[in-house]
C-alpha cells in the first residue's frame, strides 16, 4: 500500500514516499519516479483561486500519499511562514514582453529555498516513524549547498555535509557557506568541479562500507539534491503559481498554453515544471537554457548525451554541470517506462561518458522541449541591455533563461529567475561596465544601483565569521563522511 515510487532502473523496486524521501538515491544508482504521474490531474480553476500554500497541499498531497493531511499542512506552514520577504513567495515581475518569475525571495536567495524550506520539514516527518538518524550529503555548484545548510541547520537527528568545487563558486556563494553556524553542519570545498563532488557523492549512497557504518549507527545516508524527489515536488508549485497569474492577470484563459524557459544545470528545475505539465499544466513548451557547458543544448538537438568535453567555468556557475542528473527521470517517461533502456543509457553514460536515444523518442522530447545556450559574454550584454532598458538587474544565469527566452518567440512565456543579481554583484556590476574587486563592496554598489537593499542574507554575511575553511581532494570525501557521522549528531 502507498509504494507507489519506483527506481528508473527498475520498476520492481517499490517504495512509499516517505521512504524514497530517506533513500533519496535508488540501491541501483537510479531515481524514485511515479509511473503514474500522468493520471493526477491537478484542477486549475482550483489553483487559480488558491493561496500559494493551498496549491502545495493540493499537489504535495497527490504525490506524497503517505503523509496525513496534518503532516503535510504543518510542514507547508512551517516552510513558508515568515522566511520568504514576499507574502506571494514567488512573484512575477513584466520585463518587456517576458514575465520573469523570481524565485530567489527565501532565505539564501536562490530557487532552491522554494524546496529547502519544505524539505527538511518532510524528511522529519518521514524519519519519525524509524527511529533512525538522517546524514545529507548534498554536492553543490553554488546554490544548492547554502539553501541546504540553511534548511538543516540544527534540525534534530538531522546532520548534513556539503562539498562544493574549491573555487568554482562566486565569491557570495562561498561566503555563504563558509560562514554557516549549526552543531549539525560540516562544509568542504573539493579539488575538483560540480560533477566530480555529485559522482563521488552517489558513489558514497551505494557504498557497501560506508551503508555498514551508518547503519551500525542507524544513520541513513540520504540527499538534499534534486535527485531526492522531495526536493523535486515542491518546485511544481510554482509553475502553476505562473499559470494562476497569468490567468489571474487576464493575460490567458484557463486551458490556454503558456511557455517557460528555465535556467538549467541537473536537470532539476525543468523536470518540476514537467511534472506540472504531466499533472494537467498546459504547456507549449519548455525551453532549457544553458551556458557554455551546452551538453543539454546538444543532447536536445542531436538525441546524442556527450559529456566527454572541457569543463567550462563561467560566470554563471550554478550551471557549470556536465552531468544532468534529472534527465535520467525524463528518459523514464519518454522512453515510455523502460527501466532497461534507462539503465543502459546510464550504464553508457558511466562506462563511455555518452548515449545516444532513439530518432522517435528525441522527436518526442522536442516537441515538448525547445532549448538554446549563451556564452559568458553574451550574457553580460543582456545584463546590460534589460538594465538599460527597463532598469531591471538580472543575475547572469537568469540573464540566460530570459535570452533563450526573448529568442523563442513564444507568447505568454515564463521565465525562471533563479538566483538575486546579489549573489554575483562582482560579475553582475562588470556587465554593467562597473569594476568591484571585492564582493562586499559590490553588493553595496549592486544596491545603488537597483535602488533597493541587499537581501537580509547576503546583508548579515559582512558580520560573520568564516567558519568552514577545509579543501579536500576528492577521495578525501569518505573520510569525512565517516567522521561527520560522529561530530554531525553530538549535542
Ligand atoms: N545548481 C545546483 C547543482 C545541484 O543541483 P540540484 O538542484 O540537484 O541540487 C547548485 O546550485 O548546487
Amino acid at each position: 500500500m502507498n509504494k507507489v515510487y519506483v527506481s528508473t532502473r527498475d520498476e520492481n523496486k517499490k517504495l512509499s514516499s516517505k521512504e524514497a524521501i530517506l533513500e533519496g538515491i535508488s540501491s541501483d544508482g537510479g531515481l524514485f519516479v511515479w509511473p503514474e504521474l500522468d493520471s493526477v490531474k491537478i484542477d486549475l480553476n482550483k489553483v487559480c483561486k488558491q493561496s500559494y500554500q493551498e496549491n502545495a497541499y493540493m499537489i504535495l498531497k497527490e504525490l506524497l500519499p503517505d503523509f496525513s493531511e496534518e503532516e503535510l499542512r504543518e510542514c507547508i506552514h512551517n516552510a513558508y511562514t515568515n522566511s520568504f520577504d514576499t507574502e506571494d513567495i514567488t512573484p512575477i515581475k513584466k520585463v518587456d514582453d517576458v514575465y520573469v518569475l523570481e524565485l530567489f525571495h527565501g532565505p539564501t536567495s536562490a530557487f532552491k529555498d522554494v524546496a529547502l524550506t519544505l524539505l527538511p520539514q518532510l524528511m522529519q516527518k518521514a524519519l519519525q516513524s524509524t527511529n533512525q538518524k538522517a546524514l545529507i550529503l548534498t554536492a553543490t555548484s553554488g546554490d544548492t549547498g547554502k539553501a541546504a545548510l540553511c534548511g538543516f541547520q540544527d534540525v534534530k537527528d538531522i546532520g548534513i555535509v556539503v562539498f562544493y568545487p574549491h573555487q568554482k563558486v562566486s565569491q557570495i556563494q562561498y561566503r555563504q557557506m563558509a560562514t554557516q553556524k549549526g552543531k549539525n553542519v560540516k562544509v568542504y570545498a573539493v579539488k575538483g568541479n560540480f560533477d566530480d563532488a555529485q559522482s563521488q557523492v552517489k558513489k558514497l549512497f551505494l557504498d557497501d562500507e560506508m551503508n555498514g557504518i551508518a547503519k551500525s549507527k542507524q544513520i541513513l545516508l540520504t540527499s538534499a539534491n534534486s535527485i531526492n524527489i522531495g526536493r523535486l515536488i515542491p518546485q511544481i508549485v510554482y509553475y502553476f503559481e505562473s499559470y494562476k497569474y497569468l490567468v489571474n492577470q487576464g493575460m490567458i484563459q484557463i486551458g490556454e498554453k503558456v511557455s517557460f524557459s528555465v535556467p538549467t544545470g541537473n536537470f532539476g528545475d525543468v523536470l518540476a515544471g514537467y511534472y506540472g505539465y504531466l499533472m494537467g499544466l498546459p504547456v507549449e513548451k519548455f525551453y532549457v537554457a544553458s551556458n557554455a557547458n551546452h551538453v543539454l543544448t546538444d543532447f536536445l538537438s542531436t538525441g546524442i548525451y556527450d559529456r566527454n568535453r572541457d569543463f567550462i567555468q563561467t560566470i554563471s556557475p550554478s550551471m557549470d554541470i556536465l552531468i544532468s542528473s534529472n534527465l535520467e527521470r525524463l528518459l523514464y517517461y519518454m522512453s515510455g517506462k523502460d527501466t532497461a533502456f534507462v539503465k543502459k543509457c546510464m550504464d553508457d553514460l558511466k562506462e563511455t561518458g555518452k548515449y545516444q536515444i532513439p530518432e522517435d523518442m528525441l522527436s518526442k522530447i522536442q516537441d515538448l522541449f525547445g532549448c538554446g545556450y549563451v556564452n559568458d559574454t553574451e550574457t553580460k550584454r543582456v545584463i546590460l541591455d534589460v538594465y538599460e532598458q527597463t532598469k531591471v538587474v538580472l543575475d547572469p544565469h537568469t540573464a540566460i533563461g530570459y535570452s533563450v527566452a526573448q529568442n523563442s518567440d513564444e507568447s505568454p512565456i515564463v521565465s525562471l529567475s533563479t538566483a538575486s543579481p546579489y549573489k554575483f554583484s562582482i560579475d553582475v556590476l562588470d556587465a554593467l561596465g562597473i569594476q568591484v574587486k571585492d564582493e562586499l563592496e559590490a553588493m553595496k554598489e549592486l544596491s545603488k544601483v537597483c535602488s533597493d537593499p541587499i537581501p537580509k542574507g547576503l546583508n548579515e554575511l559582512e558580520k560573520l565569521p568564516i567558519l568552514h575553511t577545509d579543501v579536500i581532494e576528492i577521495e578525501e570525501m569518505k573520510e569525512v563522511v565517516s567522521q561527520a557521522m560522529e561530530a554531525c549528531f553530538h549535542d
